[in-house]
C-alpha cells in the first residue's frame, strides 16, 4: 500500500467515528454556519495580494516534524496581514498534526481558510463549513471523477468553494463546472517525490477559465515567476515557510522581496 492508500484507509474509518460522535444535526447548529464564506477566487484574482496561500503544517508523512512549536493564531495572523490570498490549514491529525481546533483559531481572519484534510465523505464538507473553513480540497488521486464531481457539487451547495487538486494528465477527467479552480501537486502524493515542472507541463491543458493554483515544494520567488508567466494566479507554499522557526516573518520577509523582484 502506498502513502495515500494509507492514508485513505484510516480517514474512512476516522470519518465513520466522527460521525457517530458528532451528528450532522449538531454540525449544522455551529455559529460557523451561519456565515457567509470568503470567496477563493476573489481573492486570487485581487492583483492587491500575493496569490499565495499559505499553509499551516506541522508535519508531514514526506517530512516528519516541519514544526513543533509554532502557534496557529501568530503565524496564519502574520501570513493574513503580510498579504496572503488564502490560508491553508490543515486539519488531519494523525499524519499531519492538525485539527479542526487549529481551523477554528486560524478563523479569527478574514481571509478565505482551505480546509486541508483527505475529503471522501459529504459529512466532512458539513465540518468544513462547521469549522469555519470557506474552501475545501478534493484530490483527484483518491477519488473516482464522478465522486469527485458529487463531493464539489455538495460542497458549492453548502457554499464552499473547492480547490481541485490533480498530479498528472489523466486525473483531467476529473475538472467540471463544480471546480473552476485547480491545484497543480508538484508532490506526487503515492511516491514523495517532488518536481514543480508538474504545474509547468499541465498549465496549457486546463481549460483556459481555470484559475489555476501551482502546488508544493515552491520555495523560491523566480519559481513564482515562472508560474505566472503560465498563467498561474495561485501558489501553495507550506513547508518553505513553516521550516522557520517564526514562519509568519519568513513569510513577510519573502513577501517583501517577492515585491521588488516581481514589481
Ligand atoms: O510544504 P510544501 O511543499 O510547500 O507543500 C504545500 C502543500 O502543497 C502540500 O502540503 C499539499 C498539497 N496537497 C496536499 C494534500 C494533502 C496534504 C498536503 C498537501
Amino acid at each position: 500500500m502506498n502513502i495515500l492508500d494509507t492514508i485513505i484507509a484510516r480517514k474512512r474509518l476516522e470519518v465513520e467515528e466522527r460521525k457517530s460522535a458528532c451528528p450532522i444535526k449538531k454540525l449544522e447548529q455551529s455559529p460557523a454556519f451561519v456565515r457567509k464564506p470568503l470567496s477563493l477566487s476573489a481573492f486570487l484574482l485581487d492583483d492587491q495580494l500575493t496569490g499565495i496561500i499559505a499553509e499551516f503544517k506541522r508535519r508531514s508523512p514526506s517530512k516528519g516534524v516541519i514544526n513543533a512549536t509554532a502557534d496557529v493564531v501568530q503565524v496564519t495572523s502574520a501570513y493574513a496581514q503580510n498579504g496572503a490570498a488564502a490560508l491553508s490549514v490543515l486539519t488531519d491529525e494523525h499524519f499531519f498534526g492538525g485539527s479542526t481546533a487549529d481551523l477554528e483559531a486560524a478563523r479569527i481572519n478574514q481571509v478565505p481558510i482551505l480546509r486541508k484534510d483527505f475529503i471522501i465523505d459529504e459529512y466532512q464538507l458539513t465540518e468544513a463549513r462547521a469549522m469555519g473553513a470557506d474552501v475545501i480540497l478534493l484530490i483527484a488521486a483518491c477519488l473516482s471523477p464522478e465522486r469527485t464531481q458529487q463531493l464539489a457539487k455538495a460542497a458549492n451547495d453548502l457554499g464552499l468553494e473547492v480547490l481541485l487538486e490533480l498530479h498528472d494528465e489523466d486525473e483531467l477527467q476529473h475538472v467540471s463546472e463544480f471546480t473552476p479552480i485547480v491545484g497543480i501537486n508538484n508532490r506526487n502524493l503515492k511516491t514523495f517525490t517532488v518536481d514543480t515542472g508538474r504545474s509547468l507541463a499541465l498549465a496549457g491543458k486546463l481549460p483556459a477559465s481555470t484559475i489555476k493554483v501551482a502546488e508544493s515544494g515552491i520555495d523560491d520567488i523566480e519559481q513564482i515567476r515562472i508560474f505566472r508567466d503560465h498563467g498561474y494566479r495561485g501558489f501553495l507554499v507550506g513547508e518553505h515557510f513553516m521550516r522557520s522557526p517564526d514562519p509568519g516573518e519568513a513569510f513577510r520577509q519573502f513577501v517583501s522581496s517577492m515585491k521588488k523582484a516581481l514589481a
